[in-house]
């Protein structure tokens, strides 16, 4: 099995090539961020919930988020492989989350990295909240409240995978096609295209 995370700030593109990397690999994407809105759209107890912390760019509690990918990897017994976005998003939900691997018998293989500056991250949140419809993508006080989060208490994250030397940094601030291929050439060592 493979297991990849995409990490990155907000609007580093880790949707975007996350879609990519699932079709050439055939692995199954799990995105707390997707998971959330659909709780939302849903309007389950879950998503009621998580809704008052998205809102204002503040991170959902982590028992939530670790209680839904927990369910996800159950759900799939199967799977060559998942690629985790948007998760994890503190150290506790990557202490969780090798715990949870473990118990499957497997473990994070490599965390890819997008790096973009800043100035560009603010741009893209707020150009995508034109279209999105995301409540948090439309007001530069929720974005920058975001990127404060990631900051936090997302980029230690970081160390803890790099401790055990699976953290790679990935220029992300290229078209998307340049920032695939970069992504590839890491993944190509790790695994083989779906046939
Ligand atoms: N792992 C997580 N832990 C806590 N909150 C999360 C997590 N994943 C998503 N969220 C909540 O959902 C919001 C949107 O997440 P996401 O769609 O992943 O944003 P982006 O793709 O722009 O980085 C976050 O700002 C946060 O409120
Ligand atoms: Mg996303």
């Amino acid at each position: 099995m493979v297991n990849l995370i995409l990490f990155g700030p907000p609007g580093s593109g880790k949707g975007t090539q996350s879609a990519k990397i699932i079709d050439k690999y055939g692995l199954i994407h799990l995105s707390t961020g997707d998971l959330l809105r659909s709780e939302i759209a849903n309007k389950t107890p879950l998503g009621m919930e998580a809704t008052k912390f998205m809102d204002q760019g503040l991170l959902v509690p982590d028992e939530v988020v670790i209680g839904m990918i927990s369910s996800k990897l159950d759900a799939n017994p199967d799977a060559r492989g998942f690629i985790f976005d948007g998760f994890p998003r503190t150290t506790a939900q990557a202490e969780a989350l090798d715990k949870l691997l473990a118990l499957k018998k497997t473990a994070i293989s490599v965390v890819l990295s997008l790096e973009v500056p800043e100035d560009e991250l603010i741009k893209r949140l707020l150009n995508r909240g034109k279209t999105s419809g995301r409540s948090d993508d439309s007001s530069e006080d929720v974005v920058k409240a975001r990127i404060v989060e990631y900051h936090n208490k997302t980029a230690p994250v970081a160390d803890h995978y790099a401790k055990f030397g699976k953290f790679r940094k990935v220029k992300g601030d290229g078209s998307e096609a340049e920032v695939f291929d970069l992504l590839c050439k890491e993944l190509n060592e790790l695994v083989a295209e779906k046939v």
